[in-house]
């Protein structure tokens, strides 16, 4: 089939990238030249484990395409996907414009029938508006559906190309036989496509992202509790994950959710509510208590170091909102380093992939290392904000001969407290025992 990904961004050239894979021609589509042109090269824009491998060889069989030029990018193609960012607005519901402004640039260049396809995070009912802009200048026939990402960074690849589900809405049978046949080698894989209406994929969606952000937030409560009572959250989500009804993943307990998804979409879904004349009261507290858990523990450095740490120097190790990422939107890491220069710190950090994002936030501010054993040299504190699987086992001995204070204050729950106990190390975790704490 001939495609088209408007929207080169993440989920633009995942998509694009996968369906290329599958046997398809597609066309990106993208207004940032520097992007397109990086791309036509065969740079690759994002990083995204196992993702480089197949845009290479997509690129070098002639399947995948990059363009800045909307027309010359849908000529011929069956199917248009909109990949296009849907940011918050101020007043938290998801931004349209990008996508409405596709819409209407996209109805007077239709030349045959067309399916147009949401891929983009968006508000139930906007198949119906999109459609709606189109429709104002088309002279052909299209069907517009919506058919939500699920793909997590880090692991895009694999999501994209073996997922749980696909979810389709769509009313129109000509739109739900192309879709079918697009997907085809997906459902192979034996994983089942979902035929719905547009507003139930739309909801889908935010329905998902807002359970999942739920779910980690009730943990991280558990997680307070635990520490308030004496009990340990390693043990508690044992205890629950083993149950199937509760299942074991996304109960790791940290800092907060962060990245491009949860934050904004459990907002706009909160928002979309309230539109609604709905108070959805859980959406406010998973919003409130994700909120205060990304800093909660620089009140255990500022306590460990009797309230001032003017002039203390802290490691930071991990920057991405996640592992296996070069993505920072949201990572709490961001908010603790602003909160440790703002107390007066000196902040060293090391990330295996984000530092160069991070350095068009902090410039200056804050100290770039080569590598994590460099930002822990001369450091009081060492502060692990993700858990990157370098920072799951490094040497003990020789961090200890390069902190000037055997102090971790750990995030995301990477070490054992038995093994901390024995090391001498002062170790503050999340829902845990606080080791040879002051
Ligand atoms: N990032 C994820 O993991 C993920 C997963 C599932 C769903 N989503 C959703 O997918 C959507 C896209 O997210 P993303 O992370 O890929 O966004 P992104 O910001 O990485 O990329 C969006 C791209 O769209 C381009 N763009 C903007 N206006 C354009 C136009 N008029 N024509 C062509 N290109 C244009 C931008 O230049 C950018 O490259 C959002 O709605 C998001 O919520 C994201
Ligand atoms: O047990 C857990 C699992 C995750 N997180 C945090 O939650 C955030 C999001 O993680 P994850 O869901 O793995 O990453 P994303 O790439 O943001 O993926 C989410 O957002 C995407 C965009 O909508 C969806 O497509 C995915 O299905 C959904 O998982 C990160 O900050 C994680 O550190 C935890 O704190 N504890």
């Amino acid at each position: 089939m001939k495609i088209a990904v408007i929207g080169t961004g993440y989920v633009g050239l995942v998509t694009g990238t996968c369906f290329a894979e599958t046997g398809n021609t597609v066309t990106c589509v993208d207004i940032d030249i520097n992007k397109v042109e990086k791309l036509k090269s065969g740079k690759i824009t994002i990083y995204e484990p196992g993702l480089e491998q197949l845009f290479e060889r997509n690129l070098k069989q002639q399947r995948l395409f990059f363009t800045t030029d909307l027309a010359e990018g849908i000529k011929d193609a069956q199917i248009i996907f909109l990949a296009l960012p849907t940011p918050p607005g101020e007043d938290g519901s998801a931004d349209l414009k990008y996508i409405l402004k596709v819409a209407d640039d996209l109805g007077p260049l239709l030349r045959s029938f067309s399916v147009i396809v949401d891929k983009s995070t968006v508000p139930v009912g906007t198949a119906e508006r999109v459609r709606d802009r189109i429709a104002a200048n088309a002279k052909v026939e299209f069907s517009v559906v919506s058919n939500p990402e699920f793909l997590r960074e880090g692991v895009a690849v694999e999501d994209f190309m073996k997922p749980d589900r696909v979810v389709i809405g769509t009313t129109s049978e000509k739109a739900k036989k192309v879709m079918e046949q697009l997907y085809a080698p997906f459902v192979r894989q034996g994983n089942p496509i979902i035929f719905m209406d547009e507003r139930s994929a739309e909801l889908t969606k935010y329905a998902a992202n807002s359970f999942l952000a739920t779910k980690i937030t009730f943990m991280n409560e558990i997680a307070n509790l635990c520490e308030l009572m004496g009990a340990d959250v390693d043990a508690v989500r044992k205890g629950i994950g083993t149950d199937s009804r509760i299942g074991k993943r996304f109960l790791f307990p940290g800092i907060g959710y962060g990245g491009s998804c949860f934050p904004k979409d459990v907002q706009a879904l909160a928002k979309s509510s309230k539109d609604a004349a709905y108070d959805f009261k859980i959406l406010n507290a998973v919003m409130d208590v994700n909120a205060s858990q990304k800093t909660k523990l620089i009140a255990a450095i500022k306590h460990y170091f009797k309230n001032s740490l003017e002039g203390k120097t802290v490691a930071v190790w991990g920057l991405a909102f996640k592992p296996h990422t070069d993505d920072i939107r949201e990572a709490p890491a961001l908010e603790n380093i602003e909160s440790l220069l703002s107390e007066g710190a000196i902040v060293k950090v090391s990330d295996p992939e984000a530092m160069e994002n991070v350095k068009t936030i902090f410039g200056s501010k804050i100290q770039f290392c080569e590598n994590p054993y460099e930002a822990a040299k001369d450091a009081d504190a060492l502060f692990i904000a993700t858990e990157w699987p370098e920072f799951r086992t490094p040497d003990f001995e020789k961090l200890s001969t390069l902190l000037n204070n055997k102090a971790i204050f750990d995030g995301r729950n990477l070490y054992d407290l038995q093994q901390m106990r024995e090391l001498g190390y002062t170790y503050y975790s999340i829902g845990r025992e606080v080791i040879n704490g002051k």
